[in-house]
């Protein structure tokens, strides 16, 4: 076999090479630290068709510290958390770390440029969320309410897109593959329920807040992916008033009722898990005290 010696390496232009992306990236963290470019961006760039070399090959380690205020101690706990190890490459991150990621560097900027939040609204069952929620749909259009998902079918007088996406199981486990979720839990036994994650993140790093009306499970899910969001937990202003609101709703049968009932104390027990707690004794006044908490205070 005749001997076929490898090409001859040029070492000093791989070296001019290895100095030139250097300087690209030390550049990109720049623009970053100096706000000149947002850490979102670099993320896009770096996971467009044709990746910007310096933002892939940047360290996903490098990037989260460029950011104003984010120090090294937070963003090794930060990738922890996100399951993204120390010596990772923003290019060379799997699709769901590249999601979570997104995510949070979204939330993370949002957070020392713009006054938005997420409120996450929860309760137990009859206590008036959905009342509440409709409420506030049509007295206050300027607050983003999250649509969600579902496989239960419409009752009368809902509207496809407005108060529910209605979908079929298979369209649900599509989504739940696609990552299109941000939450979606099982609820009252029954039918599926998911939070679409996209409008969320397009709202608020256009600074705008939102409201998501979503069951207990729904809550501590947002709140391990987004720790930020705002918990407000919406109580009957007495056990027999919601007795009496289950019961008056008549949506349920003898045997349903009893079931959510007995869930009704496990949520009630998991109150203190929740930022604020909003007495739904009047449908307007609960409604006016979760709109306020949509405004961040500006020291925030
Ligand atoms: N402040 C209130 N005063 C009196 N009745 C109320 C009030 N808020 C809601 N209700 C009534 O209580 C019943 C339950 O309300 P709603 O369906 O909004 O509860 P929910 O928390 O969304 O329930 P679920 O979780 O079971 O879907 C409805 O009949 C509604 O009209
Ligand atoms: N975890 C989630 N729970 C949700 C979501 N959307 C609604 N819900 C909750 O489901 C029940 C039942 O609602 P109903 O409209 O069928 O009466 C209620 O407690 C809602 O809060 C969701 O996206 N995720």
């Amino acid at each position: 076999m005749p001997r076929v010696d490898p090409p001859p390496v040029d070492r000093a232009a791989a070296s001019r090479a290895a100095i030139a992306a250097r300087r690209a990236r030390a550049e990109v963290k720049r623009a970053v630290a100096t706000r000149q470019r947002s850490a979102v961006d670099v993320l896009d760039a770096a996971w467009t068709a044709e990746p910007a070399l310096a933002e892939a090959s940047l360290r996903v380690r490098e990037l989260l510290t460029s950011i104003p205020t984010l120090g090294p101690t937070r963003a090794a706990r930060v990738m922890e958390q996100l399951g993204i190890a120390q010596s990772k490459r923003v290019g060379g991150l799997g699709p769901r770390q590249r999601v979570k990621l997104r995510e949070y560097v979204v939330a993370r900027e949002a957070r020392g440029k713009v006054q938005s939040r997420l409120v996450v609204l929860a309760g137990p069952t009859a206590v008036g969320k959905g009342t509440v929620s409709q409420y506030i749909r049509q007295n206050y259009p300027e607050v983003l309410l999250s649509v969600s998902a579902t496989t239960r079918p419409p009752r009368p007088g809902e509207v496809h897109g407005e108060h529910y996406f209605f979908v079929s199981d298979e369209e649900f486990d599509r989504m739940i593959e696609g990552g299109e979720f941000l939450e979606w839990a099982v609820v009252h036994n029954a039918f599926r329920y998911g939070t679409p994650r996209p409008p969320i993140q397009e709202a608020l790093s256009s600074g705008k807040s939102v409201l998501l009306e979503i069951d207990l499970q729904g809550a501590r899910n947002v709140s391990r992916q987004m720790p930020e969001a705002l918990l407000v937990f919406l109580l009957p202003p007495t056990w027999e008033e919601l007795v009496r609101r289950l019961i008056g709703r008549g949506t349920e049968d003898s045997i349903e009722q009893a079931r959510r009932l007995e869930t009704a104390k496990a949520e009630l027990a998991a109150q203190d898990e929740f930022d604020v707690k909003v007495v739904n004794t009047d449908v307007s006044t609960a409604a006016a005290e979760v709109v306020e908490l949509l405004a961040v205070p500006a020291s925030r």
